[in-house]
């Protein structure tokens, strides 16, 4: 309830629609509910008369009253949807700002697929309950009010039947609306688990089929297929039950009308036209009564949509900006760890332990260590992509928490361990990383990465079209224009995150040339399971098990570390041995 109060303010600058249509659908309404009033008056008037002139006079007037509904009818539909489809954009376009926000925590805690249902079924379930709420159930309860009021002034002799029936048709709609809420709660879960599966098997594709998975990966889907189609059943089972069952009580209803009425027209105290306008307002009731209670399951189903919309608002970002950060001079470039403590999970094992080291500004800092002893997660909490537990993280001194995060981050290149492009031209790619940059600047980013030689043999070279994933580039090419990227930022602080490793030689020995002699100002951070590649480094960490094991320079590690030797060892094949 509290979850779509907070929604609701998205309904406050389309309020003009929102009144409008309802009010027209009023109009509506009342035309409707004119008709077997007009057509009693017509029997027990005009035909039992024999008034021809006053048959066609009604017949007119049943026929204007009809072409006003229409339009209200219409008008009222166009104004809905109006303020429905805008209610419900508004919101996409919230929920999307707020998750692009997320820290990758938040996103690990909602997991993609949930999101996903989120963004479009929950937002989509709440724009078909607003448009409903505003047409169907003004209209509904209109109808239903205006059918009784009008029996109890025309045709009060048979108002006992609707005094039998109305409590147990309310009490129908109470009991179906209510579980029908719980019913498609379960149904989004469902739905969730559908699209956490789709979205892991359109990403996999590739390897589903190298490993020929598709029996696996079929029946993976269809258990969760399977079992969102048996909670679409029960809840839907639930939804068709309701109609034949009012419809019943109704029918019940129009037989006691009936059989009331015959008894009251034999006395001389009712004419026949108020049995037939009385079984007319006794159909218009159902149908109101259906309608709302269509209506209302939609609500009910639409509360849970809510409140999973707004868990995503509600989510506290733990990755935010102090409230007055330190803007302080322009980055230079100069990190420091100072016994930083670090988990993914708030109560799990740490992944850091204890690191501190400087990298001067400038300096090229390499990073090695075996696979999961925490490399990457090093790095990635220079950017606040992550906030340590314990121990700080500095630049030039400043704590990076302290600092301005759109500062922060503009100042950092980040290579990551995957590479990740984006769909349209190379060059889009590339001014992701730098919005406003040139031709040349381009091209300096491409000659760095080693990526001009492929680009020039593209159709139209930086226009080239990357489809969906980069699908269309080679693995080693699509990790060179991510590194052209984070260049083209000419960026202080740089972090290359194993992004050398589907590179051929040649071309990784272009680009350690470039961040030798193009970005001497830039403080590099290269993580490598090759000593090859951080050999010449000012500094190298080694990393062991979360720890940082040993610091220094290729020479002095190959006198100190013994983890630094055996890796070393194992690569060159030459034996160092020192006391
Ligand atoms: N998002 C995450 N959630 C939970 N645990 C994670 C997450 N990312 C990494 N880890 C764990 O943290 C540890 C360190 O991972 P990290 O990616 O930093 O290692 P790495 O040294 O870069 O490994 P590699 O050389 O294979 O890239 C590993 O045990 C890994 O399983």
């Amino acid at each position: 309830m509290n979850a779509m109060r907070k929604l609701l303010r998205y309904l406050k600058p389309y309020a003009l629609f929102a009144i409008v249509g309802p009010f027209l659908m009023c109009i509506e309404v009342a035309m409707d509910l004119l008709q077997p009033t007009i057509m009693q008056e017509m029997i027990d008037i005009g035909i039992a008369n024999q008034d021809n002139g006053y048959v066609i006079k009604l017949g007119v007037f049943m026929l204007i009253s009809a072409i006003i509904g229409l339009i209200g009818g219409a008008g009222s539909s166009i104004y809905a949807a109006k303020a429905a489809v805008n209610f419900a954009t508004d919101i996409r376009r919230d929920v999307f700002k707020k998750t692009e926000q997320f820290s990758n925590q938040n996103t690990d805690t909602f997991g993609t697929g949930k999101l996903i249902t989120i963004l479009t079924n929950d937002i989509a379930t709440l724009q078909q309950a607003v448009i409903m709420t505003l047409r169907v159930f003004v209209r509904g309860p209109l109808l239903f009010i205006g059918s009784v009021v009008i029996v109890w002034l025309t045709a009060r002799e048979l108002f006992p039947v609707l005094l039998a029936a109305i409590p147990i048709l309310i009490a129908l709609i109470y009991f179906f609306t209510v579980r029908s809420g719980q019913l498609f709660s379960h149904v989004q879960k469902a739905m969730d688990q559908v699209n956490t599966k789709l979205q892991e098997m359109l990403a996999g594709i590739r390897v589903i089929k190298a490993f020929d998975r598709h029996d696996h990966e079929q029946s993976h889907f269809q258990t969760a297929n399977d079992w969102l189609m048996k909670r679409n059943m029960t809840a839907e089972k639930l939804i068709v039950t309701l109609m034949p069952l009012m419809m019943f009580i109704v029918n019940i209803g129009i037989v006691a009308g009936l059989w009331m009425g015959v008894i009251k027209v034999s006395e001389g105290t009712l004419q026949i036209g108020v049995i037939l306008a009385f079984i007319n307002y006794l159909n218009i009731m159902l149908n109101g009564l259906v309608s709302s209670s269509n209506v209302l399951m939609q609500i009910a189903r639409s509360f849970s949509s809510a409140e999973r919309i707004v868990q995503v608002f509600d989510m506290e970002i733990d990755i935010t900006e102090r409230e007055q950060p330190i803007a302080g001079p322009e980055i230079r470039g100069e990190v420091e760890f100072r016994k930083v403590d670090f988990s993914y999970s708030k109560n799990g094992e740490y992944v850091l332990k204890d690191i501190s080291f400087q990298a001067k500004a400038g300096q090229k800092i390499g990073i090695i260590g075996s696979t999961g002893c925490g490399k990457s997660t090093l790095v990635k909490l220079i950017p606040r992509l992550y906030d340590p537990d314990a121990g700080n993280v500095l630049i030039d001194g400043i704590d990076v928490k302290d600092m301005p995060l759109e500062k922060l981050r503009t100042a950092i290149g980040f290579v990551p361990q995957k590479a990740t492009l984006f769909s349209g031209s190379i060059e889009d790619n590339l001014r992701f990383g730098k919005e406003e940059a040139t031709t040349d600047d381009m091209e300096q980013a491409a000659q760095a990465a080693a990526a001009s030689e492929f680009i020039d043999r593209f159709d139209g070279r930086f226009g080239h079209q990357l489809l969906q994933g980069a699908t269309n580039v080679s693995g080693g090419q699509k990790q060179r224009l991510s590194m052209a990227r984070a260049f083209i930022r000419e960026p202080k602080i740089l972090i290359l995150d194993d992004s050398t490793s589907a590179i051929d030689a040649l071309s990784e020995a272009a680009v350690q040339q470039a961040l030798r002699e193009a970005y001497t100002d830039s403080t590099v951070f290269i993580i490598s399971s090759k000593i090859s590649s951080i050999i010449d480094a000012d500094q190298i960490l080694v990393m062991e098990d979360g720890r940082l094991e040993a610091s220094g320079t290729h020479e002095t590690l190959l006198a100190t570390s013994k983890v630094y030797r055996d890796i070393y060892t194992s690569q060159s094949g030459r034996e160092v041995t020192y006391s």
